[in-house]
């Protein structure tokens, strides 16, 4: 059993952004390989979690689609569909557009959660928000994740706080910085994320 799984949530509209965002690039890459990146070095293994449109555009490797279920009813049952294929103590989930997160703002929650014996799931705040997509989640809370999922709840937000997600300030963690967190949704927003 591999004690972290790194999830890539790829799937979605991005009615906002025009074009898929997973494929838009920043300093060469993907946003997709991005998050990915940042996952690797504290993961056993990475996966990618998105749509059945998309799925076809990424090269190989773990590419998942959502339960059929739940296909294209948002990022809570992408993160549940990896944590029912996937049989690891905690999964790692990125969206793929924090462009500008890196593999050490990963390691420092990693730290922070496990320093302070956090045993629900974990996330960062920061720019004056929580971001429950940049985030830990435990194992032992699937089936309660799928118990609310089958209510009809959607948010990710709110399954967080459901199951006593803890959030970390971004400011407590060493050199993590706002630009890290900047959520891109519109070319505006990266370009205004790049100026940073
Ligand atoms: N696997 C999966 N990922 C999703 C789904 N919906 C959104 N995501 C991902 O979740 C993250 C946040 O997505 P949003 O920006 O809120 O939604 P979006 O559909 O991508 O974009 P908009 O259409 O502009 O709202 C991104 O990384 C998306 O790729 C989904 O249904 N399944």
């Amino acid at each position: 059993m591999s004690s972290r799984t790194g999830v890539v949530l790829a799937g979605g509209k991005s009615r906002r952004f025009g074009r898929p965002k997973a494929f838009e690039t920043h300093e060469g890459s993907y946003f997709y390989e991005r998050s990915e990146h940042a996952l690797l070095p504290w993961t056993d293994q990475v996966v990618i979690q998105t749509s059945l449109e998309l799925q076809p555009l990424f090269p190989g490797g773990k590419v998942y689609t959502d339960m059929e279920k739940w296909r294209g009813e948002g990022p809570l049952a992408g993160l549940y569909t990896a944590m029912k294929r996937e049989e690891s103590e905690h999964f790692i989930l990125l969206p793929c557009d924090v462009p500008f997160l890196t593999s050490e703002v990963i390691g420092e929650m990693i730290v922070w959660k496990e320093e302070n014996g956090i045993t629900a799931p974990c996330a960062l705040k920061g720019n004056g928000r929580l971001h429950p997509l940049i985030s830990i989640w435990e194992a032992k809370d699937t089936e309660e994740i799928n118990y609310l999922l089958e209510q009809g709840e959607r948010s990710a937000h709110r399954v967080f706080l459901n199951l006593g997600g803890v959030s970390v300030e971004a400011a407590a963690l060493k050199g993590v910085t706002g630009k890290h967190l900047c959520n891109v949704n519109t070319e505006d927003e990266y370009k205004k994320g790049s100026l940073l």
